[in-house]
């Protein structure tokens, strides 16, 4: 039985039902192993935390092999068992199994996990020029189809003049049940605002673009973590100013921080289905359209475009393109696009009838 310590575990996150998975791990021979999280990601390396302290590991080549072979990798926020060998080095030997995570597709079509294990994620946007209500709207639905809470931060509302009109601008346009906190991230008020979701045993994710001021952010919120514990790596007050790695730290209210390196491109890995149904003011109201399969572009008798913004509805029939793209093969694509020819001549042969 693997021998651990909730309560120390619990500061980096360690939630029952984790505890549970290794709870589960007995009698394989593996009593030696301690569970830790990975709270740093480097090429080959991690550095993982027990609650107390930090090891740096590597993995073990069949973990490793076992994980590509199921497109999957290791990442930040992910538990793991860990075991020392003779020259005192430490190995990953097993990964519990994450019970959410967010992943992205990379251009190759690969599956890039970005962080396990995460409870929220804040979707950071400042309210200057980086502000893009369709760029959040996509975070939301992406993070939302991994099972991951969101709440919206928008930062610099020091700076900027119509902070007001922005965040009225979002409410609108987002169901009514997504948070949407405008702060400045440089004030301890942040924290404030925060406080609702950085209880001890939570997880939480920085997404947004790069200089959004996801780093700026985690330093405010982590401030006094670093002084009094050491424990997990300290809010990275160095002056830093482009964050390469991703990395975990520590909240004195107990919530763990991920921060990431901002997101350029980010396509979804989620099916079209879970992604429809992260827009939910449409799908409640889409019954109510008189065409069951009403696409909402102006048919006579639809109940979602009255109330749903136009610019909301494009995009989510953009990502869901996107979606529905990535899961196909190349020869899936060739065949729906034949399909659309044939069917628009087929639209335009109906149309030519009609006229004569
Ligand atoms: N006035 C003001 N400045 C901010 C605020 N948040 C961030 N900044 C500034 O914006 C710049 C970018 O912030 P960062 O925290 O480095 O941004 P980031 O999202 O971590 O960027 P990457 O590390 O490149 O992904 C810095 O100069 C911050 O001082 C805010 O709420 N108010
Ligand atoms: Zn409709």
């Amino acid at each position: 039985m693997i021998d651990f310590q909730f309560e120390t575990l619990s500061r980096i996150g360690l939630t029952p039902l984790i505890a549970n998975q290794f709870a589960a791990i007995e009698d394989s021979g593996e009593s030696a192993a301690r569970p830790m999280r990975i709270v740093e990601t480097q090429r080959d390396w991690f550095t993982l935390h027990d609650g107390l302290e930090e090891r740096l590991a590597r993995t073990l080549p069949r973990v490793l092999h076992a994980l590509q072979a199921q497109g999957d990798t290791l990442t930040i926020g992910d538990w793991v068992l860990v075991e020392t060998d003779a020259h005192q080095d430490h190995w990953i030997t097993r990964r519990a199994p994450p019970v959410t995570q967010i992943a992205r597709r990379a251009n190759d079509g690969r599956r890039q996990p970005l962080a396990s294990n995460v409870d929220t994620a804040l979707l950071v946007m400042g309210l200057d020029a980086d502000f893009n209500a369709r760029r959040i709207e996509r975070y939301i639905a992406l993070v939302r189809a991994c099972g991951v809470a969101c709440v919206v931060v928008l930062t610099k509302a020091d700076a900027v003049g119509d902070a007001h009109g922005k965040v009225a601008l979002l409410r609108e346009r987002m169901p009514d049940d997504l948070p949407i906190l405008a702060v400045n991230g440089t004030s301890a008020d942040a924290r404030l605002a925060l406080a609702p979701w950085l209880g001890a045993g939570q997880t939480l994710v920085l997404l947004g673009s790069s200089g959004a001021g996801k780093s700026t952010l985690t330093n405010t919120l982590t401030m006094e973590a670093a002084q009094d514990t050491g424990a997990v790596r300290r809010g990275d007050g160095r002056g830093r100013h482009t964050t390469t790695a991703r990395s975990m730290h520590l909240c004195p209210e107990g919530a763990c921080i991920i921060d990431t390196p901002g997101l350029r491109t980010w396509r979804p890995d989620a099916d079209a289905q879970a992604l429809a149904s992260t827009f939910d003011d449409v799908q409640r109201l889409a019954p109510a359209c008189r065409f069951r399969d009403c696409t909402h572009r102006g048919e006579p008798g639809c109940a979602v475009r009255d109330h749903v913004s136009g610019d909301r509805l494009l995009n989510m029939r953009k990502l869901m393109r996107d979606a529905q793209r990535s899961e196909q093969t190349p020869l899936e694509r060739i065949a729906q696009r034949r399909k659309w020819k044939a069917l628009g001549k087929a639209g335009n042969q109906r149309a030519k009838e009609k006229r004569r």
